[in-house]
C-alpha cells in the first residue's frame, strides 16, 4: 500500500506535515517535502535523506504562489514517475491578516486539490490516488477566537466533498478526505503571537477544555485513510477521545 508510492506533502517542514512524511518514508513511500520556510525544510530534508537517500526531495514553495506549487508537482513527477498521493497540509492561524489566512488554508488546498486531480485523474494520464486535506475541528464547530481560520476549515470540508461527489473524480480513481483533529501539541497552537487569535483567554479556555494530543494521536489515522481505498469523502475528526466520521449534513 505504501511501498514505492509517490506523495507531495504542503506544509511539510515541521509540525503535522513533517510527521505524516516520515510516516511516509517509513513505510517505503517516496515523498516531495515543501514548505515556505525554506532554513526549516533544509533541516527536514537532511534528517531524512541521511535516513531516507533518494527517496525524499524537497522543494520550497509558498501554497499562495500557484507557479511555486505547480513546480512542486512538476519535479515530483520528473522524478519518481507517479504521483499517488497529495497531503495539502500547509496551514496558519492569523486572525489580523486573515486574508493570508483564507489564502494558505483554503486557496491553498484548492491549488493543491487542482494539481493533484490533474497529475492523478486517469483520464489525465494518472493511475488514480488519495487527496487527504487537512481540515480542523474548527471545520466543524463556530471558533469565536479564530473565526477566519474556522472559515477556512469549514471552506476546505466543503470543499472537499464536493469534488468527491464529482462523477469524473470518482470514476477516475481519484478519492478525497478530510481530517479534522483538535488540538495538536504543534507550533499553531502556541500562544506566541497576538496576531492569531481573537482573544488568546478564549483559546487559552477551549484548549484546556479539550486537551492537547501528540502528533502519535493523528497517525493511524492518516495511515487508515490511505489504506481504505473504500474511503472516498469522509470528513472524520479527531480528538483525545478517538476518531469518527462526521455525518454529511442534510436539510
Ligand atoms: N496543531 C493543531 O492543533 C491542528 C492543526 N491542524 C491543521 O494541520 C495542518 C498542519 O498544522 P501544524 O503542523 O499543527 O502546524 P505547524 O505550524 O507546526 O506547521 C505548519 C507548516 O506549514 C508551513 N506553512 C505555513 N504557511 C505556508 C505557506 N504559505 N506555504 C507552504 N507552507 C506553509 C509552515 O512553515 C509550517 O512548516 C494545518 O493545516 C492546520 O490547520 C488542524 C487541527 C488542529
Ligand atoms: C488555537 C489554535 C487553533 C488552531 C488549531 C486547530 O485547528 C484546533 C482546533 C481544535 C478545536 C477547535 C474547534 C472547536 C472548539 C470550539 C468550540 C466547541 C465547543 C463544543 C462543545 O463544547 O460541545
Amino acid at each position: 500500500m505504501f511501498s514505492g508510492r509517490v506523495a507531495v506533502v504542503t506544509g511539510s517542514a515541521q509540525g503535522l506535515g513533517k510527521v505524516f512524511s516520515g510516516v511516509l518514508l517509513e513505510r517505503g513511500s517516496k515523498v516531495c517535502i515543501s514548505d515556505v520556510n525554506q532554513s526549516e525544510l533544509e533541516k527536514t530534508y537532511k534528517e531524512f535523506k541521511s535516513k531516507y537517500a533518494e527517496n525524499v526531495i524537497s522543494q520550497q514553495c509558498d501554497v499562495t504562489d500557484s507557479e511555486q506549487l505547480k513546480e512542486v508537482f512538476r519535479k515530483t513527477k520528473d522524478t519518481y514517475g507517479q504521483l499517488d498521493l497529495v497531503v495539502n497540509n500547509a496551514g496558519i492561524v492569523n486572525e489580523k491578516n486573515w486574508q493570508q489566512c483564507i489564502d494558505v488554508n483554503l486557496n491553498g488546498t484548492i491549488r493543491g486539490t487542482m494539481l493533484g486531480m490533474e497529475y492523478m485523474r486517469k483520464d489525465k494520464g494518472g493511475k488514480g490516488g488519495l487527496i487527504l486535506n487537512m481540515s480542523s475541528l474548527a471545520g466543524i464547530f463556530p471558533v469565536n477566537y479564530t473565526p477566519a481560520y474556522a472559515a477556512s476549515k469549514h471552506g476546505v470540508i466543503g470543499y472537499t466533498r464536493s469534488w468527491s461527489m464529482h462523477p469524473d473524480v470518482v470514476n477516475n480513481g481519484v478519492r478525497l478526505v478530510c481530517l479534522c483533529p483538535a488540538f495538536v501539541d504543534t507550533d499553531m497552537i502556541k500562544m506566541d503571537d497576538d496576531s492569531k487569535f481573537v482573544g488568546t483567554d478564549l483559546a487559552q479556555q477551549v484548549i484546556e477544555k479539550f486537551g492537547i494530543m501528540s502528533t502519535d494521536h493523528i497517525i493511524p489515522v492518516f495511515v487508515n485513510a490511505i489504506e481504505d481505498e473504500e474511503n472516498n469523502g469522509s470528513v472524520i475528526s479527531i480528538t483525545l477521545k478517538g476518531a469518527n466520521k462526521i455525518p454529511l449534513p442534510m436539510p
